[in-house]
């Protein structure tokens, strides 16, 4: 009997007789491990919630009750059993089901996550609109151990303990794990509660005002439903720590979370190849120059906010091990603590993706921007990321740096350009950002010396008349095809900050009309900053800014979305023959 089949809402599977949840248990199991081997995910730490879903569920009422998911990958059994099986074949495809719980999507899913460590927030304000409206609902946020290693969480926990009227209760899901095995004091405080080396009440969690309940067996449905209707039952703020292990039931991901807990399309008989290296990727173009550049340097400290292999710092870490700090889920420590080293004489690296600098971005202005301190940035997943969707697009970056005193910030067009343009930054002696995409770039294979490029320039790439396209970044390659195209002058931009102002004024000089075009919001961005320096000038030109427009991007293909934005050759040809259709004969034929 397939009982998945029978359940399209929570209701359903509290109906069911509780000695059927085994049973839900292991069909629910397989249906992920189908579902993501066919769609890609996140797969390890779904197979390590599939009780925990379950018993949540069978315990608390949504959408009455609110569950909140931290990060939110790990709720796609939660999308099952609250009437989305049928679309999971959808999953993270334009159109389809986002890969993190979204409030458009069902009524069950209370609140949108996927930056992490921001359910325990969500919960408290749900709990206390429920006193404050004198509603018996409970908020309840499932949190992993990675979690909880974000300063958010901790500013939750403080400011939920004090009050104990509040019907709030914090699911640890702790397995050890975060993308690679969690670190920090923290991660210490957890196993030595789950292994009993704390004295009873002595936890983090009761000094801060929190019931402390477990640690419970996360895969045992007697366990874990008697624990959760304690919980319920108790009043005041509440920690159950569960103890679970990520990829259960699946002998792959139990031995290789980290592998799994991304993966795309496999066959399950087969598992993920590991380490299956296509076009080398921007991302490893960091990861190979931050060896090189330490091994070079032994100042060099570097920094990830716990994406070691999302980074590419997996090799360093091996290498430098001294020189490596994985600070857990806490970019807003990682900026300043990368500040710290600065003042220090070192020189640190800090690797971090395009959406979740954004939380740090205090940080980066107060504590980096404002002393001008020698800081690099290795920006990867600028611009838009695909599957993730809009929570995680890099798109912002152009726009919120170039705003920030003493910041540099470079766009990479390539692989070869992408390493100069680190070693640039790096020595920079002040902060200094490179941006790239995710993914691979155009196959241009960089040097090996840790060359640099012109401080500020750009370059002119081809030329033509009538019209100058100025491309950053991974722009560069569909402006070229379009320029062509056009007869238009090209140019790689390469710096957004310092902006070459010399060299937009001697192509506002030279041409009737221009172009820029970027991957990343024009609100603000790279088009606004030529704007700017042309007004600077005193120049004036129509000037066509092309770039992702003001709205959140949904997840799709990377290129489609891409095209969907008009930044592919075609839609940036179309877009200049639209804007200066008016002046046809400037659109000269192709004059190469
Ligand atoms: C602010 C932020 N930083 C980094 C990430 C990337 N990220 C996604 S899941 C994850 C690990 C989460 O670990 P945990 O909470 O323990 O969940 P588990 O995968 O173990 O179930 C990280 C670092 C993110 N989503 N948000
Ligand atoms: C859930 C989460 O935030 C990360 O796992 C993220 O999905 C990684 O993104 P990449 O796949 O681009 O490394
Ligand atoms: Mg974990």
């Amino acid at each position: 009997m397939d009982l998945l089949e029978a359940i399209n809402d929570p209701a359903a599977l509290r109906a069911l007789p509780r000695a059927r949840l085994e049973m839900l248990a292991r069909q629910l199991r397989r249906f992920l491990l189908d579902t993501v081997a066919r769609t890609g995910g996140h797969l390890a730490s779904n197979l390590g919630t599939v009780e925990l879903t379950i018993a949540l569920h069978y315990v608390f009422a949504t959408p009455h009750d609110r569950i909140v998911w931290d990060v939110g990958h790990q709720s796609y059994g939660h999308k099952v059993l609250t009437g989305r099986r049928t679309q999971m074949h959808t999953l993270r495809q334009a159109g389809g089901l986002s890969g993190f719980p979204r409030r458009c999507e069902s009524v069950h899913d209370c609140f949108g996550t996927a930056h992490s460590s921001t359910a325990l927030s969500a919960a408290l304000g749900m709990a206390l609109a429920a006193k404050l409206q004198g509603d018996d609902r409970h908020a309840v946020a499932v949190c992993g151990d990675g979690a909880l290693s974000a300063g958010m969480a901790f500013e939750a926990l403080n400011n939920a303990g004090v009050d104990p009227s509040l019907r709030l209760l914090v699911v640890v899901n702790h397995n050890g794990m975060s993308i690679s095995p969690a670190v920090g004091a923290l991660d210490r405080h957890l196993s030595d509660l789950a292994a009993g080396r704390v004295r009873p009440g002595a936890s983090l969690f009761e000094a801060l005002g929190f019931a402390y309940a477990g640690p419970v067996d996360g895969h045992d449905l007697d366990a874990l439903i008697p624990a959760l209707e304690a919980a319920r039952g108790r009043a005041g703020p509440q920690v159950l720590h569960v103890v679970t292990r990520k990829g259960k039931g699946y002998a792959r991901a139990e031995t290789a979370p980290t592998l799994y807990h991304g993966t795309g399309r496999f066959d399950p008989a087969q598992g993920v190849a590991d380490g299956a290296r296509g076009r080398p990727a921007y991302t490893d173009v960091f990861g190979d120059w931050l060896c090189d550049m330490a091994a070079h340097d032994p100042r060099l400290v570097g920094i990830t906010p716990a994406m070691r292999e999302g980074s590419g710092l997996v090799r360093f870490a091996r290498r430098f091990p001294d020189r490596y700090v994985d600070v857990g889920i806490a970019e807003q420590h990682a900026l300043t603590f990368a500040g710290g080293l600065a003042v220090e004489g070192m020189k640190p690296v800090v690797a971090i993706y395009s959406t979740f600098l954004q939380r740090a971005y205090d940080q980066l202005i107060h504590d980096v921007a404002r002393q001008n301190l020698d800081v690099t940035f290795a920006l990867d997943r600028a611009g838009l990321v695909g599957a993730d969707g809009a929570t995680h697009a890099g798109n912002y970056d152009i726009a919120y740096l170039r705003c920030v005193p003493n910041m540099v910030l470079m766009a990479a067009s390539d692989e070869a350009e992408c390493r100069r343009m680190l070693t640039t930054a790096y020595r920079h002696p002040g902060p200094a950002a490179v941006r790239y995409p995710r993914g691979p770039g155009p196959g241009i294979v960089p040097a090996a010396e840790l060359d640099t490029i012109p401080f500020g320039r750009g370059e002119v790439r081809r030329r033509g008349s009538g019209i100058a396209i100025l491309a950053f970044g991974p722009m560069l390659a569909p402006s070229l095809d379009a320029g062509a195209e056009l007869g238009a002058t090209v140019v790689n931009m390469r710096f957004v900050k310092p902006l070459d102002a010399d060299l937009v004024a001697a192509l506002a000089r030279d041409h009737a009309q221009l172009v820029t075009v970027e991957e990343g919001a024009v609100m603000g961005g790279a088009g606004a900053a030529v704007a700017e320096a042309l007004a600077a000038a005193g120049i004036q030109r129509p000037l066509l800014m092309l770039g992702l427009p003001d709205m959140f991007i949904e997840h799709g293909d990377p290129a489609a979305l891409l095209g969907a934005a008009g930044l592919d050759a075609a839609g940036i040809a179309a877009a200049i023959r639209q804007r200066y259709r008016a002046d046809a004969p400037l659109l000269v034929a192709n004059s190469s």
